[in-house]
Formats: structure tokens, sequence, C-alpha cells
């Protein structure tokens, strides 16, 4: 029993755009329907699963794989004006130039620039800010999204505003003239809260036409939402996380549809050097076209880890569970659940007997790749958030992050049951396990027999 809202295909919707990869819930329930495509850009014209494997190629020989142009210089015919479409990779390389003209289709956009980290796209971005601009943003963030943040209200003259943006009113109320880039998660991370895309965008185009809304869209990826089709102005991403999926690269992306706007932030990329190399744009490649059947995958296998986890009493947030309170808002603008979620235990150190006690799982940060990961985020990747802030922002300090990749998920299954077993997380009862602690108890489960026998 899979039971994750993932249909068969994405074929069915104008133009192959904006297909919903969901129809049905967990019970058989028609979800909401996907919101409405705009107009598909660069000739974008199969279902978004076929786009994501097709490319069309200028090679001279025809290769069916983009050769890695693992050149700094390119040749010039003449001293003055005699430099080909590339003179020098910073500024341009033809297999960067096939990977962003690939991201771009897929992720609906007029143009899309790589570099070579998420963290490097955040700050390419945030290269447009001026002191005393003011930057809008949520009250759970990435830790290094937020330590970039930190360090540009301390160092750059940047007034950073942390509200929850889970509630359109709590941004309405902060921003004003000054305000240059609203920067949203949704889902976030690790908290999975969900921001209202369209309501946002169309309160701070209002009250300041001129400010930029950014979404990072690292936690769901282009096959389960398009922010710029919601009203965003930006979307970046890490790409070393789902787009690539093994975890063997570093990437960023931006895309826009502002041919200005692109410019603006390409001139920063030249400036800087931190376009991504030829060789990380050719592995960038070919991960992408693998995204569909991964996700796909993972998310079945994370629907399953959820509702195995929820069902025995566990407090779990993970937007395709029916308790998740912005479950509609999410499948308003999204596709997909993606396979990132949380849970609590209510107490730090059984969180971290059952991180340690996981042998499928690895103790890693960072998500998206095809094995399945553990985490406490606030021990590791939001570490760098202080423990006083994480304690005003209500994070908390025992959440569990899984990661969920492609493996069987009955072993998935098995593998935390034994270690929420071993960790003393759990009641054992003749009939089955619940949660202690601040897990809400939904209802009786049996120990899987790896747990049962652990
Ligand atoms: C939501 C989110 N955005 C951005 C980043 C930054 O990406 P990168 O590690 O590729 O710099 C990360 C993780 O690192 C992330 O989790
Ligand atoms: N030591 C790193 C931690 C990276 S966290 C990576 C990823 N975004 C995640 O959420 O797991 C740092 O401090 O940046």
């Amino acid at each position: 029993m899979s039971g994750a809202p993932v249909s068969e295909g994405d074929k069915g919707k104008a133009n192959g755009v904006g297909k919903a990869l969901a129809t049905h819930d967990l019970d058989g329930h028609h979800l909401p329907p996907s919101p409405a495509p705009s107009t598909p850009r660069n000739g974008r014209k199969y279902a978004l699963m076929t786009e994501l494997v097709y490319t069309e190629s200028n090679d001279q020989y025809n290769a069916s794989s983009v050769p890695i142009y693992q050149s700094a210089t390119f040749k010039q015919t003449s001293a003055t004006g005699g430099a080909g479409e590339y003179d020098y990779t910073r500024s341009g390389n033809p297999t960067r130039t096939h990977l962003e003209r690939h991201l771009a289709k897929i992720m609906n956009a007029d143009r899309a620039l790589v570099v070579s980290s998420g963290m490097g796209a955040l700050d390419v971005i945030t290269r447009l800010l001026r002191p005393g601009d003011e930057v809008v943003t949520g009250d759970d963030l990435y830790g290094g999204s937020n330590r970039l943040l930190k360090y540009l209200s301390s160092h750059g003259g940047i007034i950073v505003h942390h509200v929850d943006t889970t509630n359109p009113e709590a941004v309405r109320a902060v921003v004003n003239s000054k305000t240059s880039l609203v920067l949203l998660e949704t889902p976030t991370n690790p908290l999975i809260k969900i921001a209202d895309i369209p309501a946002i965008s169309s309160i701070v185009h209002t009250a300041n036409p001129s400010a930029i809304v950014s979404v990072d869209n690292t936690m769901l990826s282009p096959l389960l939402q398009n922010p710029l089709d919601l009203g965003a102005d930006v979307v970046y991403e890490s790409g070393t996380k789902y787009l690539s999926g093994h975890h063997d690269l570093m990437a960023g992306v931006i895309a826009i549809n502002d041919s200005a706007l692109g410019d603006r932030l390409f001139f920063t990329i030249n400036a800087s050097g931190c376009g991504l190399s030829p060789f990380d744009s050719w592995l960038l490649l070919r991960g992408v076209k693998t995204l569909g059947v991964r996700m796909e995958k993972q998310q079945a296998n994370a629907q399953r880890i959820a509702t195995f986890l929820e069902s025995h009493g566990f407090k779990v947030r993970y937007p395709g569970l029916k308790s998740h309170p912005q479950y509609d808002l999410h499948w308003s603008m999204a596709r997909g659940a993606g396979a990132v979620l949380s849970f609590e235990t209510g107490d730090i150190h059984v969180s971290e007997r059952i991180v340690e006690s996981a042998r499928l799982w690895a103790i890693s940060v960072s998500f998206g790749c095809v094995n399945s990961l553990i985490s406490m985020p606030c021990r590791m990747s939001h570490a760098s958030i202080d423990e006083k802030t994480r304690k005003e922002r209500n994070m908390p300090e025992d959440i569990i992050r899984l990661c969920v990749g492609i493996e069987d998920a009955d072993d998935l299954i098995d593998d935390l049951s034994r270690a929420l077993v071993q960790a003393g997380a759990v009641n054992i009862t003749p009939d089955g396990f619940r949660a202690l602690g601040a897990g809400q108890v939904l209802g009786e489960g049996k120990p899987s027999s790896a747990a049962a026998s652990g």
C-alpha cells in the first residue's frame, strides 16, 4: 500500500505545463486542482516529465550527451571585437548555457542562471540590495539563509524583518517603501510551514511595486511548484538537492521572467565569478533528467513514512497529511508534498537516540538525495541560528527531520521502527506501540517485525 498522492503520469494539462502529479489523497478524495499555468515559455511543448529528459543539442557530432566544454578560454578571430559567443568561462560556457536553457524551460521561466551553490544564488539576489533597504522574510528558514541575512543586517546596513509568513497580514504589516526584497520559503525548512505566494506577492506589489518577491523553491523543485506562475518575481533553488539528486555536486539556480532583472543578476555572477563550472553543469543536467522518477518515488515513500509516524502518535509535519494546518493552501499552489518531513518526540535526548539508532537512515545534512537521511536541525543544518533565536521563533529543539529517498519503503519503516523502540521513544504494548512524550496519540500501531525482534 503506497497511499501516496501520486498519479500515474503527468499528462492532461494544457501544453503539459503545471500538470498535477497528484490527483487523489490517501482516502481517494480528489485533491484541489493545481493553479492555472501561465503561458509556456522557451518552446515547452510536452508534459513536464517529458521536458525533463528532452533536450535539443546543436552539437556538430549530434552527441546524445551534451559535451563538457572544459575550457577556461575561447580563441578570438581578431584583437578587436572578434570574440564569438564565448570568450571566457566565467562570463559564459556552452555546457552551462545548455543547462541554463534546459532549466529555464522546466522552471517555466524566460531565463535561468546557474551558480556554484544555493547560497551563492541567494547571495547574487541579495547583491540587488543597497544600505538602508529592508528585507521581509520568514521566522522559519534554512539556517544558511538566516546566517547570510544576519550578516547583511550587521555589516551591510540592511534591515531584516522576520515575520510569520504563514500569515500574509504579518507581511503586510511590515512592507513599506523601503522594502526591496521579500524572501519566502514554502514549505519551510524544517518546520514545513506554507506561505501563500499569490496573496503575499499581491500585497507586496500593491504596497511597493518595485519590491522583489523571491521564493526559495528548494524543498519542492520545479516538478512540484512553479513560484513564477504564482506571482513571484524571482525563484531560486539549491541544485545540490532534488535537481541533481545524488549529493555529488553543489549548485544554485535562479530563474526570472524580467529581462532587465536577469541582466542585473547576470552582471553580479560574471563580476563576482560564481557561475557553475562546466563539469558541475554537465552533472546537474544529467541529474535533472531523472528528477521526475526520483521525486515520484521519494514522495510516495515520504507519504507512507509520515502516515506511519502519525498513526503511532507522533506529531508529524508533512503537507501530504490532512492534519497539516495548511493542507489546502499547499495543494492550491503545489503538485506534490515533496519528501521532507519532520516530527517531534518531546525529548531532545530521545530524539538523539533515535537518530543515532537508525542504520539505513544516514545522519546527514541536506535532502533531495536518492538515499534517506535523518537529522536534528537544531544541532545540524540550523545550528548557526543561536539558541535564543531558535526559542523566540518556536523551533522545537527535539525536532527530527527525515529526508526520504528511493529505497524500499518497508525497509525504511522497519529501520525507523527499530530505532524508535531502541531509543525508548514508544510505549510497547502486546498489540503494538505508541509515541511517548509530546506526540498526540492517534491510534494503536503494531511494531514492525524488525522492531519486535530488534
Ligand atoms: C531551503 C534551502 N535553501 C537554500 C539552501 C542552500 O543551498 P546550498 O547548500 O546548495 O548552498 C539550502 C541548503 O543548504 C536549503 O535547505
Ligand atoms: N554546515 C553547513 C550545514 C549545511 S545544511 C544543508 C541543507 N540546507 C540542510 O538543510 O540540511 C552550514 O552551516 O551551512
